[in-house]
């Protein structure tokens, strides 16, 4: 895959098979191909600047239709950008689900307290950008639209600055029990995130440097974390 025509290709040679419900952590340093990856899995990337195939439950993805492609996945990216609207749009853009089903949505994540405790809360307004939410609070909210959504697969660019310790903990314990049924892809810039993994790929350079359980990835590609978080935290 590549960005455009003309530029060096950004993923080479991946052959990946994740099975249901696996949660995948995905390691490699700044410029590996992590997100890329993402932005493959949905179909952000003009098809003719991609060559081979990505299946989802047996379908390639170039024959699902973009929105029901969308619909079965949620992302969580490393900043999540709110849209000025309500809270309501931002969870519910479509308007596919009752009030209720919102407000446990937020509730699941502990946001319930941000609202009223009636369903008018849920036309307060987001500012552009999400700037009246903490970075925490916009991923929190990402979760309750995938929670909403019931995504078959999650996809978490985990966020390295901003989020509190106990906020971390807190999206990382709603997603293991909200999505213990799903299928989940997490970015990990921290090897505590990727450590109760099922299986961690190993991205360098474009390409899958390694596909294994944490015992065997850990102590191989422990220093890999540490220059990607250094690289990050720099920025
Ligand atoms: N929109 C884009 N247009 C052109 N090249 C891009 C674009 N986005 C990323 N790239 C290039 O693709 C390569 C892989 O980048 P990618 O963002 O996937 O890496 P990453 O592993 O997610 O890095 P990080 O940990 O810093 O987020 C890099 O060489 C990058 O410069």
């Amino acid at each position: 895959m590549r960005y455009r025509a003309g530029l060096d290709h950004v993923l080479n040679n991946i052959d990946l098979h994740i099975e249901t419900k696996e949660k995948i952590g995905i390691i490699g340093r700044t410029g590996a191909g992590k997100s890329s990856l993402f932005q493959a899995m949905f179909r952000l990337i003009d098809q003719k600047s991609v060559s081979g195939k990505i299946s989802i439950d047996g379908f390639d993805i170039k024959s699902i239709p973009l929105h029901h492609l969308r619909s079965r996945l949620s992302v969580i990216p490393q900043t999540p950008i709110l849209f000025a609207g309500t809270l309501r749009y931002n969870i519910d853009p479509f308007e596919q689900y009752t009030d209720e089903q919102c407000l446990l949505a937020l509730e699941s994540v502990q946001l319930k307290h941000i609202i009223s405790n009636n369903s008018e809360g849920l036309h307060q307004l987001v500012a552009e950008s999400g700037s009246n939410f903490s970075t925490g609070q916009c991923q929190l909210l990402c979760v309750a639209r995938a929670i909403l959504k019931q995504s078959k697969i999650l996809m978490i660019d985990e966020a390295t600055a901003n989020v509190d310790q106990t906020t971390d903990s807190l999206i990382q314990n709603v997603i293991a029990e909200k999505f213990k049924n799903r299928t989940i892809l997490t970015i990990a810039h921290r090897l505590n995130t990727v450590a109760r993994s099922d299986r961690i790929i190993v991205m360098h350079q474009g390409k899958i440097l390694d596909f294994d359980v944490p015992q065997n990835i850990l102590p191989k590609y422990g220093h890999i974390q540490h220059a990607s978080s250094d690289t990050n935290n720099q920025s």
